[in-house]
């Protein structure tokens, strides 16, 4: 609450993901997953389409039941957080409300569904940037309103624990600006702030660690920089040269993986640069460019979640 009051669940934050499955009839949406995510920090959640992830933060939230495995918030089952809503805001998906309400009526009614002061409403629209459009019917929202004030709504419980899924859809730059300012500085406030997003290029800027699932399973997790990083090792050099023939021999006696990429270019994996520098200069093989290609989490997240099935 602003008064600083806290749920007395209220813990240290911390999600524990623990064997994490779930099973539908003809689909293991969710397959042996387990990750933590740390207070004080913003966690990027990420994944392609179908790989699990709104199945997974439904699972922390208990709006579906593990086949196995525990998911907890601050060591605790959602089920058994003695105030969950003050404890853990979600917004899974963009707000939904009454159309012909106002904002702060809609957030008025489920503050005192939850049994919290009418004046937290109030509050949680100037958080968020809504004060101005307080008294406009939900009807006439944009996406990215609403998107602010599905948040607004997670925040009335002033929670420990932030869940969003997607938030940054529909967004146009500023939206998803404001949103990156807001949800860093829930993180610099020590709360736990878990973000699912196939944005990753957003993540990137937005995130201090991810966690990384291809159809159903845990691939990477890590601070961004680490996880970046452990790719950079292994990272693409990309060179020029009109002896592509020559070149590649040369390099296939390193070991080296090489890719054709157009008429006069190689793509060159498993050795760096000056290694294909020598090889080249060796081979008395004439080069027009050698770059080493550090990878983005873009790349890192294609090449991790690589020959995966997205949708199953
Ligand atoms: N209620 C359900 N019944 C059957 N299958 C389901 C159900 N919910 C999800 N699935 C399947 O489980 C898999 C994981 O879906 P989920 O929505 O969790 O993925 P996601 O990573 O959130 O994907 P997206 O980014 O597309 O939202 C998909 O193959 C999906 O079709």
């Amino acid at each position: 609450m602003s008064d600083g009051q806290r749920s007395p669940a209220t813990g240290n934050g911390q999600i524990v993901v623990s064997g994490l499955t779930k099973q539908y009839r003809n689909v293991r949406a969710v397959n042996d997953l387990s990750f933590t995510v740390e207070p004080g920090r913003v966690t990027g959640f990420l994944g392609p389409n179908g790989a699990g992830k709104t199945t997974t933060l439904r699972m922390l939230l208990n709006l579906v039941t593990p086949t196995s495995g525990t998911a907890t918030i601050s060591g605790y089952r959602y089920a058994d957080l003695p105030a969950p809503s003050r404890h853990v805001g979600a917004v899974l998906e963009a707000s939904s409300a009454h159309k012909g309400r106002t904002g702060l009526n809609h957030l008025r009614v489920i503050a005192a569904a939850a049994g919290l002061p009418a004046q937290r409403a109030d509050e949680v629209l100037a958080l968020v940037g809504l004060t101005p459009a307080a008294k406009r019917k939900f009807k006439g929202y944009s996406l990215g309103m609403k998107q602010r004030l599905g948040i607004a709504a997670a925040m009335l419980g002033d929670p420990q624990v932030l869940i969003l899924d997607e938030p940054a859809n529909g967004l146009d730059p500023e939206g998803i600006r404001w949103m990156r300012g807001f949800l860093k500085s829930l993180a610099t406030e020590g709360r736990t702030v878990l973000v699912s997003s196939h944005l990753l290029s957003e993540m990137q800027l937005l995130a201090d660690d991810v966690v990384i699932i291809a159809a159903g399973q845990l691939v990477r997790q890590g601070p961004v920089e680490q996880v970046i990083g452990s790719m950079a090792e292994s990272g693409r050099v990309r060179v020029r040269t009109p002896q592509t023939d020559e070149l590649t021999k040369a390099l296939t006696e390193l070991s080296a993986t090489v890719q054709p990429d157009g008429p006069d270019g190689l793509l060159v994996t498993g050795v760096d640069a000056a290694a294909v520098g020598r090889a080249a200069l060796a081979a008395r093989v004439e080069l027009h460019e050698l770059t080493t290609e550090r990878p983005d989490l873009e790349g890192v997240f294609l090449e991790l979640t690589a020959g995966k099935a997205g949708i199953r």
